[in-house]
């Protein structure tokens, strides 16, 4: 009955045209609006990169400086969206309260019933201010410290280790963390993203599809790898045991281990480079390299078993534990960095829309089944 093959995972699928981002998988390519990600990661800010990510082109220093600002002057959460941070079990993970929280913002966003374009940039601005914000309070929360106000005058990666920690983070840290904003910030027509043009391509607000990509980034496949990879580092630490032999038993138990592989990339995920990098030199300034080399020993044993790279997960698990942050927010930080991606495939799929509707290739029971009446089942 099935009219054509089905490929299963969408493997390979050109599902749509964008002008956003473009990956080699082959080469190791990853580039926002054309320009190379190395360039971006060693010359650009998060705030530069997303302007180019909605705009398509980089930002002359008066439009950088008026982004900065609108993004900064964004930092506002509705107190009904507080009231709902305090109310929620301490125990939620910061992915459940996320995902909870945005969709909550649509109620009180004034723009909620508007899908132009500039309404979509406008509710841009403030879902990146406030998912970060959100992040921050939230872990301030369930651990019974007190709030700390947004700071209008720092970037966007030092003010969320401000609000998060309580305390200025150092120039190491925010530079830090501000890459790893940069290099998670798009990438094509990952699940999220996918998902999140699913939904808006019903012509859903961005509120909806936002919410929908923070459920998708949040499983161990996609984004929920890197908490899957330091649970992995703390389980071989916490048994004493060699890294190596650990993975190796993993092999034979059949079970993936988390940070390698992925659908694009059949070399180097470029990512992976400066999160490495990072990881080391965090490490050294630190004066441990404890994560850094426990990871250095997998991916080697991983690549040299299974021709499996690393992809952007895995060295950012030990990036993120270096800069003392906790495991449970890793993927909660990738939403903080991808939602420049996702609003801008959100404006990119309103600007020009056509609903998503593939087909299925169909399995079940030969047409026309029979209905069997209840009492002679
Ligand atoms: C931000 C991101 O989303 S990056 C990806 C994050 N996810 C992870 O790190 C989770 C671990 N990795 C994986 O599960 C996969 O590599 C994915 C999901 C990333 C890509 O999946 P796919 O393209 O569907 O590849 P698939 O899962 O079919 O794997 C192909 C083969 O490689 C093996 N493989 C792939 N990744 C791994 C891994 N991490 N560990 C062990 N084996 C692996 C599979 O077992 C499979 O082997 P087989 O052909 O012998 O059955
Ligand atoms: O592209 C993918 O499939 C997953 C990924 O690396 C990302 O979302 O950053």
């Amino acid at each position: 009955m099935s009219t054509s093959v089905a490929t299963k995972g969408l493997e390979g699928i050109v599902a749509t045209t964008s002008s956003i981002c473009w990956i080699d998988g082959d080469a190791g390519v990853l580039s926002y609006r054309g320009i190379d990600i190395h360039e971006l990661a060693t010359k650009s800010t998060f705030e530069e990169t997303t302007y180019l990510l909605w705009f398509g082109r980089l930002p002359k220093a008066a439009e950088l400086a008026d982004f900065t600002k609108e993004l900064a002057d964004a930092r506002h959460l509705p107190a009904k969206v507080i009231d709902l941070l305090h109310s929620v079990p301490t125990d939620a993970t910061p992915m459940q309260v996320l995902r909870t929280a945005v969709s909550l913002l649509s109620i009180y966003d004034a723009d909620e019933a508007d899908s132009s374009h500039d309404a979509n940039v406008r509710k841009s601005f403030r879902l990146t201010a406030q998912i970060a914000m959100i992040v921050a309070i939230f872990d301030r929360i369930r651990k019974g410290k007190a709030l700390i106000e947004a700071d209008h005058s720092l970037s966007h990666a030092a003010n969320f280790l401000w609000m998060l920690n309580g305390e200025k983070p150092s120039d190491t840290a925010t530079r830090a963390f501000d890459i790893a904003l940069v290099l998670h910030a798009d990438h094509e027509l990952n699940a999220s993203t996918f998902a999140a043009r699913v939904i808006a391509a019903t012509l859903a607000d961005i509120h909806s599809a936002i919410t929908g990509a923070i459920g998708a980034l949040k499983g161990p496949l996609h984004g929920g790898a890197n908490e899957a990879t330091m649970r992995l580092l703390y389980a071989i630490d916490k048994a004493g045991a060699d890294p190596v032999e650990y993975v190796k038993q993993m092999f034979a138990e059949k079970k993936k281990i988390s940070g390698f592989g992925h659908r694009v990339y059949h070399t180097e995920d470029p990512r992976a480079t400066h999160l490495r990098r990072m990881s080391e030199e965090l490490g050294r300034a630190a004066g441990s390299t404890k994560w850094f080399d426990m990871s250095r020993k997998i991916e080697l044993f991983v690549k040299e078993q299974k021709k499996l790279n690393a992809n952007v997960d895995f060295y950012s698990a030990s990036t993120y534990t270096t800069l003392g942050i906790d495991i449970d927010l890793f993927t909660p930080i990738f939403a903080v960095s991808r939602i420049s991606g996702w609003a801008a495939h959100v404006i990119e799929q309103h600007d020009d829309n056509r609903l998503i509707r593939p087909r299925a290739d169909y399995l079940g029971p030969e047409y026309p089944a029979p209905y069997i009446p209840l009492n002679q089942r």
